[in-house]
């Protein structure tokens, strides 16, 4: 029987003090023009409010898939998260793989749920069963391969296909930034930047072999969807006593800033 879900060892725990996974700011996109959510330099003042209510909110794990042509990387950046470790020789994944990761944002428990897909073509269905229901996309592509990057709308919307209810955020990111000299770095930045703006994904540069950003994409990937989790709840919420008060407290805090 093919082995279709390998299951790497259970990630290290995450404590309050791991710096890694624990979170009290937004913290910054890759670069601030390459990013749909520009405006937001924080976590937004009713999120905040909304957290700090006695009741406290629970909040279902959230998953994120990585998906791109093979090769390009997709392991090895959840490994060097996740595990702190890097491999040069290829595996490919079969199927795919999965790995969970804890994180404590404004003082609460927030998981990914990482699936990393298989990009051999001959995966590709099996692949596609586990896109549903994905809060967060990671389009990959390989920086030191041009036609990687010309494969990502496609993958975006292979992605999307299963996912027809919510747009879910959208990353773009390009792997094996060590490889590249400045200038090639420079120039596939640009294109990618392009690329991003037209599927309305934040773009970021990585290499997992030099750790170069990738804890910073996690972080920026756990708080951008935890504080949409938490929209969503108050969303759920209008109407409700408990909204009206948030909402009043926010309002009169807003204001009581900027006339204080
Ligand atoms: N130099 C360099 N090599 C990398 C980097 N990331 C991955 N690689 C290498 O690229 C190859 C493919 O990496 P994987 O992470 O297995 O790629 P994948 O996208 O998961 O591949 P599939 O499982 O086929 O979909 C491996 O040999 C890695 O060591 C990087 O940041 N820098």
């Amino acid at each position: 029987m093919p082995h279709l879900l390998r299951q790497l060892p259970v990630s290290p725990t995450a404590t309050m003090h791991d710096t890694r996974t624990t979170l009290r700011n937004l913290p910054p996109a890759y670069s601030p023009a390459q990013t749909p959510h520009s405006r937001e330099k924080d976590f937004a003042p009713q999120v905040r409010y909304h957290l700090e209510l006695p009741r406290k909110p629970k909040f279902r794990p959230c998953k994120v898939i990585f998906v791109g042509d093979c090769s390009v990387g997709k392991t090895a950046i959840a490994n060097r998260f996740c595990y702190d470790k890097f491999q040069s020789n290829y595996k490919a994944t079969i199927g795919v793989d999965f790995e969970l990761e804890n994180f404590n944002i404004l003082g609460h428990n927030y998981s990914l749920e990482m699936w990393d897909t298989a990009g051999q073509e001959r995966f590709k269905c099996i692949a596609g069963a586990y896109y549903r229901n994905a809060r967060v996309i990671v389009v990959t592509y390989d920086m030191s391969r041009r036609d990687t990057l010309d494969s990502a709308k496609k993958w975006l919307a292979s992605a999307l296909n299963y996912n027809t209810s919510q747009r879910p955020l959208v990353f773009l990111v390009g792997t094996k930034a060590d490889l590249l000299t400045k200038e090639e770095f420079m120039r596939m930045e640009r294109l990618a930047g392009n690329a991003a703006a037209e599927i309305q994904a934040e773009y970021w540069s990585v290499s997992a072999r030099s750790g170069f950003k990738v804890t910073e994409l996690f972080q920026r990937i756990a708080a951008l969807a935890f504080e949409e989790a938490v929209k969503q709840q108050l969303g759920s919420l209008k109407g409700t006593t408990q909204e009206q008060a948030t909402l009043a407290s926010v309002k009169s805090q807003t204001f009581g800033n900027i006339f204080h």
